[in-house]
């Protein structure tokens, strides 16, 4: 288990930096834990700040019940033999061939040859690059290269791979197989990963919990399925709208949604839900039991790790009082509610 506790790191120079104040996280074992954060919020030191790369100003920095920030250095060079890192520009040694890269830390570690080769074809076979192994980093594409970071990273045996921004130099499709082999490495090995990023994508595609970074504070923090259909804060929520479009359609916005009821508006209501409830079965239920008309305007239903959550925007139409008891049915069932607005256009 990783445990922050209240990290503060200011950066002194010619002017003092407050770059992270007072941050406090737990992360478990066999996680994936994204941090995510526009630049400049504070995600690199932060992830440094696990290893201790970076030192922090003030707090504890726990992994398994060792406070990193009292050991001493060769105690440290000691811990972090148990931290991998991959980093985003991949940080290859350009002299070495493939199977040299990700053999310098075992070498360094003093292994034996036969170990060596032993450990560093297993490595090779996992990262899909066998056949790659008397190429130079050079000859390598950039998805290339950061499996021969994460191969290198997994030299050591590590219980932790943290994750630099990992995947924001490659394209989109190379960018899904290297988060693939993470997700396949977290489960195949029961390595803990934390990994920083920018891209709310990253976040959907294999974290299990995240947590927003902003001016070197923690926004919020949760289960990503729940962050999904459920954003508190500001900086979650224009995140979440990067990838999930909840906004109402400009042709609606200029019909005119007000926000007092009238006899000639239809109520428009915005549902969020995620599990095995949506919204078909939601709306047929309001119809029947109130004996209105629904209609759907738009939704939107995506999974995260296999657990469904969705947006649903409806209408509902007819009488004002039937309108509003409808809604109060609606505020009974688990899914999350607002009423965006009364639209013209009630028959
Ligand atoms: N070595 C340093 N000396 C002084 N200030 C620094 C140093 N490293 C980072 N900072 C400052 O600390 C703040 C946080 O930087 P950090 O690199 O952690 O953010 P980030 O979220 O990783 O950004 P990016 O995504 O752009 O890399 C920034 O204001 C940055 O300028």
């Amino acid at each position: 288990m990783i445990q922050l506790e209240n990290i503060t790191k200011t950066y002194s120079g010619k002017a003092k930096v407050n770059a992270l104040k007072g941050i406090s996280l737990t992360i478990e074992d066999g996680e994936i834990f994204g941090i995510i954060g526009k630049s400049g919020a504070g995600k690199s030191t932060l992830v440094r700040c696990i290893n201790m790369l970076e030192k922090p100003t003030e707090g504890k920095v726990i992994i398994d019940d060792k406070d990193l920030t009292l050991l001493s250095e060769a105690q440290l060079r000691e811990e972090r033999k148990h931290i991998g890192m991959i980093f985003q520009h991949f940080n290859l040694l350009s002299s070495r061939t493939v199977f040299d890269n990700i053999a310098f830390p075992l070498e360094l570690a003093g292994a034996s040859k036969e170990a060596i080769q032993k450990k560093v074809s297993d490595l090779l076979e996992l990262v899909q690059l066998t056949d790659r192994k008397y190429n130079y980093p050079a000859q390598l594409s950039g998805g290339q290269k950061q499996r021969v970071g994460i191969a290198r990273a997994l030299a050591g045996d590590p219980k932790i791979l943290l994750c630099d921004e990992a995947t924001s130099a490659l394209d989109p499709q190379t960018t899904k197989s290297i988060l693939e082999l993470l997700q396949d490495i977290n489960k195949r090995l029961g390595i803990t990963i934390v990994l920083i990023t920018h891209e709310m994508s990253v976040i959907k595609d294999i974290c299990h919990r995240v947590a927003v970074i902003e001016g070197g504070v923690i926004k919020e923090s949760g289960r990503v399925v729940d962050v999904f259909s459920n954003p508190q804060s500001e900086t979650m929520q224009e995140f979440v709208k990067s990838i999930i479009n909840t906004e109402l359609p400009a042709g609606l916005k200029k019909l005119g949604v007000s926000n007092q009821p009238a006899p000639d508006r239809a109520m428009l209501v915005r549902l969020r839900f995620k599990g095995s409830l949506t919204g078909d079965p939601l709306v047929a239920s309001v119809v029947r039991k109130f004996n209105i008309n629904v209609s759907v305007l738009y939704g939107n239903i995506d999974y995260i790790q296999n657990e469904r959550f969705g947006y649903l925007v409806i209408i509902i139409l007819g009488d004002m009082q039937k309108q509003a008891e409808a809604y109060s049915y609606i505020k009974t069932l688990p899914v999350k509610s607002e009423v965006l607005g009364y639209v013209p256009g009630n028959h």
